[in-house]
C-alpha cells in the first residue's frame, strides 16, 4: 500500500464568512417603503458600490449598516456574528465600521496627526506609528502638524482616509467620498484610495449616483432602483449584460430602436431581429450604445452589403455632427421611421447636415428587451 492511500485527508477549511452581510433588509418611512427586501455581502478586500440615482435608497442602506438608522425588517452580519435585526443591535461604535463622508468631517481645531490618531486606543507609541504610517502612505507626512484649513480639498480627503482606516475597521462605508473634489482630481483620487483599500484588506461599501465612479473602484456593483437591487455584478457584466433598458442607460448614452414581434421575429429598418419568447404584438426595444453604430457612405443611393454580422444597413441624413475631444458625435435622422440615432466616431468626423450615409447596427453589441414605457 503507497503512502499516498494511508495519509489521513486533512479537513478543508470552513469557508470564511463574508465581511459583510446584509440579509432581507426593509426601511420604511412614513408608510412609504424606501428599501425592499436588499440582500448582498461583501467578501474582505472588496470593494461594492451601491449606485443608483437620487432617493433609491443607497444612503438609508449605508445609514442602517452604519447603525444610525435601524430596519423595519432584516438582518446584518459582520464576519458571520449578527450585529442588528429589528430587536437585536450592536451599538455604532461597538461594530467595527469605518466611516467615511462626503464633507471629510475633520475636526477643524485638531491637527492632521489629532485628526488621524481621534479612533485610536493604546499606547501612544503605537498609536504615533500607526498615524505616521498612514499619512507617509496618503503623502502627507510633511502636513503632520498642519490644521485642516491649511490644506487642499484633495488632501483633506486623503486626512479624511488615513482617520477611517486608522483603526483597522473591519468594513469602511464611503458615502459619495469624492463627490466634493475638483473633477480634474478625481480619477487620480480614486485610483489612489483604492490601491490603499486595497493594501488595507478592509471591505468596502461605497456610495455613489456615478456610474464611471463605480465602474473605476468597485469589485460588485449593486445597481439600485426604489428601492431594490434591480442588477449586481462585476462592472464588466453590468455594462454588458443590462438586465433593462434603463440598466443599459445607467451607464452610457443609448439608442431605442423600436419594433413589434411578428412570428419570433422583430422587423426593423436594419433587418429582422430574432426575439423569441415573446408573443406577437409585443412592442421591442432594441438597444444600442452609440460606439457600436457604423456609417458608411452613400454611393449614388446605394450603401454597403449586408452582413451577418452588422446586418442590413439603413439609409439616414445627417441632422448635426459635434466634436467631443476624443471623439465625434454624429446625429442622423432615419429614412425608414424618421427616429434620430446618435453614433460616435473615434476622432475628427464632422459630416455636413444632409449628407445622406448609411448605417449599420453592430448585431453583438444589441440588447433586446420589451418595451419600457
Ligand atoms: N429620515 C427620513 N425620513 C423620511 N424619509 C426619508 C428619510 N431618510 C430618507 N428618506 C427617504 O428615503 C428615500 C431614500 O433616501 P436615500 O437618502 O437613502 O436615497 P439615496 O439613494 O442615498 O439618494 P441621494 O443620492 O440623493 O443621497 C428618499 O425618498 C428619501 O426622501
Amino acid at each position: 500500500m503507497s503512502l499516498a492511500e494511508t495519509a489521513p485527508v486533512p479537513p478543508a477549511a470552513p469557508p470564511e464568512p463574508p465581511r459583510l452581510e446584509v440579509q432581507n433588509l426593509t426601511r420604511i418611512f412614513d408608510g412609504q417603503v424606501v428599501l425592499d427586501d436588499v440582500s448582498f455581502s461583501i467578501p474582505a478586500g472588496q470593494v461594492t458600490c451601491l449606485l443608483g440615482p437620487s432617493g433609491c435608497g443607497k444612503s438609508t442602506t449605508l445609514r442602517i449598516v452604519a447603525g444610525v438608522d435601524m430596519q423595519d425588517a432584516g438582518k446584518i452580519f459582520v464576519d458571520g456574528a449578527l450585529v442588528c435585526d429589528t430587536v437585536f443591535r450592536v451599538p455604532p461604535e461597538r461594530r467595527a465600521i469605518g466611516l467615511m463622508f462626503q464633507d471629510f468631517a475633520l475636526f477643524p481645531h485638531l491637527s492632521v496627526a489629532e485628526n488621524v490618531a481621534f479612533g485610536l486606543t493604546g499606547p501612544r507609541a503605537e498609536k504615533r506609528a500607526r498615524v505616521e504610517e498612514l499619512l507617509a502612505r496618503v503623502r502627507l507626512s510633511r502636513h503632520i502638524d498642519s490644521y485642516p484649513h491649511a490644506l487642499s480639498g484633495g488632501e483633506q480627503q486623503r486626512v479624511a482616509l488615513a482617520r477611517a482606516l486608522a483603526p483597522r475597521p473591519r468594513i469602511l462605508l464611503m458615502d459619495e467620498p469624492f463627490s466634493g473634489l475638483d473633477e480634474r482630481l478625481r480619477d487620480g483620487i480614486r485610483d489612489e484610495t483604492l490601491a490603499l483599500l486595497k493594501e488595507e484588506g478592509t471591505a468596502v461599501l461605497l456610495v455613489t449616483h456615478e456610474p464611471h465612479e463605480a465602474m473605476r473602484m468597485a469589485d460588485q456593483i449593486l445597481l439600485m432602483r426604489a428601492g431594490k437591487i434591480v442588477q449586481r455584478g462585476a462592472p464588466y457584466n453590468l455594462y454588458n449584460a443590462p438586465a433593462d433598458r434603463a440598466a443599459a442607460a445607467f451607464f452610457s448614452d443609448i439608442n431605442v430602436i423600436k419594433g413589434r414581434v411578428k412570428g419570433a421575429l422583430t422587423p426593423t429598418p436594419f433587418g429582422d431581429f430574432l426575439t423569441p419568447g415573446h408573443p406577437d404584438g409585443t412592442e421591442i426595444d432594441i438597444v444600442i450604445r452609440p460606439q457600436h453604430l457604423k456609417i458608411d457612405f452613400d454611393r449614388a443611393g446605394r450603401g454597403p452589403n449586408p452582413t451577418v454580422q452588422d446586418g442590413t444597413p439603413a439609409r439616414g441624413v445627417v441632422e448635426r455632427a459635434r466634436f467631443m475631444g476624443r471623439e465625434s458625435l454624429v446625429e442622423f435622422r432615419m429614412e425608414a421611421n424618421g427616429e434620430v440615432l446618435r453614433a460616435t466616431v473615434p476622432n475628427v468626423f464632422l459630416p455636413k447636415p444632409g449628407t445622406p450615409m448609411w448605417l449599420m447596427i453592430r448585431r453583438d453589441r444589441c440588447f433586446v428587451f420589451p418595451s419600457q414605457r
